[in-house]
């Protein structure tokens, strides 16, 4: 999917957060957008996902080669960020049963499978408000990264993540990329070493802008 941004600006109150944002994110290209805390990240990744409207300027979608309305963007996207959160109540086996009538895995690939790839086999019967923070967050990856989607939303992907945890993602991200656009928000080189494109949130701060 390509998104296109132009003259793309956002204010929270009196606080422009970026402004004149004009980039074209290419169908297939991973891109990083990479700022200090509070910089932005994360309301530019909602902002280009339609998820917060955009203060002034528009964000186009397209693809393969036909427009795609903001109100469909949703079913062609997924999402894992830390502040999204599961269904605590449901046991794994039924949230990834519940989660994939709506976003359903890649082509071949079985919950269980999913669940052996998460290696959480021992706790397929476990309420996930008992799982740990970092088993949540690989729960959270996982159901994105092997969403059947075009587009690929990651927010600090390797939050709550040990060392075992932050390969694991790496090795997975780098096995569901291939097709995909990927926006990812972070601050943490070993999460978007893979981007081919690197956007700085303050090249497009209120004082770039003026
Ligand atoms: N709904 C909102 N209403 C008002 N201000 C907001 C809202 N959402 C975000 N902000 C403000 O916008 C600014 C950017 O926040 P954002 O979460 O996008 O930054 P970030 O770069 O993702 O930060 P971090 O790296 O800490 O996650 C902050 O000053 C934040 O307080």
């Amino acid at each position: 999917m390509q998104i296109t941004a132009t003259g793309l600006s956002k204010r929270f109150a009196q606080e422009w957060i970026f402004r004149n944002l004009t980039h074209t994110f290419r169908a297939g290209t991973a891109t990083a957008i990479l700022g200090p805390n509070g910089a932005g990240k994360s309301t530019l990744l909602n902002t280009l996902s339609g998820q917060i409207l955009p203060t002034a300027g528009t964000v186009g979608y397209e693809l393969h080669g036909h427009t795609v309305a903001v109100e469909d963007v949703p079913t062609c996207l997924a999402f894992a960020a830390p502040y999204l959160e599961l269904i605590e109540e449901l046991s794994l086996t039924e949230l990834i049963r519940f989660h994939t009538r709506f976003k359903p895995l890649q082509p071949g690939l079985t919950p269980e499978q999913l669940i052996a790839c998460m290696y959480l086999e021992k706790s397929r019967h476990k309420l996930v408000r008992d799982f740990s923070s970092g088993m949540k967050q690989r729960l959270k990856l996982a159901l994105a990264l092997y969403a059947d989607t075009p587009l690929l939303l990651l927010d600090e992907p390797t939050t709550n993540l040990d060392r075992a945890g932050v390969a694991w993602y790496q090795e997975h991200i780098r096995a569901t990329l291939p097709g995909r656009t990927v926006l990812l928000s972070s601050n943490v080189p070993e999460e978007y070493d893979f981007c081919q494109e690197h956007i700085r949130i303050t090249d497009f701060g209120a004082q770039a802008a003026r």
